[in-house]
């Protein structure tokens, strides 16, 4: 009854009373499950992620925009078979509403542009970071949250949008010590697909779900990929050179199956040629088995992957051209990524460049005796609006305790509040790592 009351899971219509914690029963002290809280020392580690995420966006000349983390249901109800799909976190709410934790940020950014319409000038160049939810059986003890940084240039049919944005995920890894030794991108079309099935007769509107097969190549056994790609009407024979297309690993290769006329071939050797001028050229590598697990993709698309092979793919994006006018938006053209919180820390924990983020705090300040309680917060506040960080000492402590404080804290100096020296306007002031002491006046203090 708890489970149905919640809604854990599964969206049952009927709304029991919310479950209540009895008075005085210890609460589960942990986060639901596949969730995590962020104490001080992961949300420093946190914070120093987001802000390259933020800094390198800004870099590029991106606005920052966010959205709601629960969205109607139907902004991602796609009938392509996607794992994102399956894996919804959706419920009734108790409006009897269809709603669901966002899977990812890219529909609502395709909403939010289509709510603006008019009122903005394309192109748009977005970013976002936010948290994204799925509800998975926690079978694989895999997490249910992450957060995942967007970048999305909105309204540029041109390649040169993919190449920016790939530009601007090699200037990230760069700025935390990541090189191209360490990380690539496997960059193809989903146009290569698109002409393929075209020229082997499979109706356009099949086009997402092959995607969505295919993208599960090097996941499920192939033999499971060609039942499936069998169960959409493709012929045995299509499935076969399908597949031999997409081993592919070379443009000129692809050139010599699919004739230079094509628009794939054009694009990627677009890509190819902006690589070299933005400079990360040695970054990627033509891949025609990358397709991505999202059926809106049509055109380039890209992921970053650790070139030992070890971790999950770090990133991925794409063109997604017909996005906006799925949900009956004008026919705008758009391209974006997603970027999680979760792999890329795993590949600085395996590269050994997880920063030192230590708490740091320039002043602690402590009366040295109850009486000057007052004294000290005038202390605290007079270097606070110098816009120096004080830990300010709040009630009466022995000194060793102030010591043991200030070293936890790794405050770089401790400013003493004492009974003569205010009589004069001054407080002692202790460097800690130098031992130096000395007295000043309360405002000269830098
Ligand atoms: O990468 C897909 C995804 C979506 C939402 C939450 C999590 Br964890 N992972």
């Amino acid at each position: 009854a708890a489970t149905k009351a919640n809604g854990g899971g599964r969206s049952g219509s009927i709304v029991a009373p919310l479950v209540v914690n009895e008075e005085f029963q210890k609460i589960d002290v942990n986060p639901p499950k596949g969730t995590r809280d962020f104490p001080p020392e992961d949300m420093r580690l946190r914070n120093w992620l987001f802000n390259h995420f933020k800094e390198v966006s800004r870099l590029f000349g991106y606005e920052e925009v966010d959205f709601p983390v629960l969205e109607t249901e139907a902004l991602f109800i796609r009938k392509a078979g996607e794992e994102i799909r399956d894996q919804l976190y959706c419920f009734e709410d108790r409006g009897n509403r269809r709603v669901a934790l966002r899977p990812e940020l890219t529909p609502s950014l395709a909403r939010l542009v289509i709510q603006k319409g008019k009122s903005v000038s394309l192109p748009l160049k977005w970013f976002a970071v936010g948290q994204c939810w799925r509800y998975e059986r926690m079978t694989r003890g895999r997490r249910r949250e992450h957060y995942q940084w967007n970048m999305d240039i909105i309204g540029v049919p041109e390649v040169t949008a993919e190449a920016e944005l790939i530009s601007s995920i090699v200037t990230f890894f760069k700025r935390i010590g990541i090189t191209a030794s360490d990380v690539g991108f496997k960059v193809s079309s989903r146009k290569v697909l698109q002409e393929l099935l075209k020229k082997y007769g499979v109706p356009e509107d099949l086009f997402g779900r092959v995607c969505i097969i295919i993208d599960k190549i090097e996941k499920i056994p192939i033999d499971e990929i060609k039942k499936e790609l069998g169960f959409t009407g493709i012929s045995e024979d299509a499935v076969e050179q399908l597949l031999q297309v997409l081993s592919v690993k070379s443009l000129d290769d692809l050139e010599d199956i699919l004739g230079g006329a094509g628009e794939a071939i054009a694009d990627l050797k677009q890509l190819f040629s902006l690589a070299e001028k933005f400079g990360y050229s040695e970054w990627i590598q033509f891949d025609a088995s990358v397709v991505r697990g999202l059926a809106y993709y049509t055109g380039i698309v890209f992921e970053g992957f650790d070139r030992k092979g070890k971790l999950r793919a770090i990133c991925g994006g794409g063109r997604y051209d017909r996005l906006l006018s799925t949900y009956g938006g004008d026919d705008i053209p758009a391209c974006g990524f997603g970027f999680g919180d979760a792999v890329i820390v795993e590949l600085l924990k395996e590269k050994d460049l997880l920063p030192e983020l230590g708490q740091e705090v320039e002043n602690i300040v402590c009366a040295l005796d109850k009486d000057l309680q007052g004294a000290a917060a005038t202390v605290a506040t007079t270097l606070r609006d110098k816009g120096q960080t004080v830990d300010l000492v709040l009630e009466s402590k022995p000194l060793k305790w102030v010591f043991k404080r200030a070293a936890r804290v790794n405050a770089r100096r401790l400013v003493l509040v004492g009974k003569t020296e205010w009589e004069d306007g001054s407080v002692s002031v202790k460097v800690l790592s130098s031992g130096e002491q000395f007295q000043v006046k309360l405002n000269d203090l830098e």
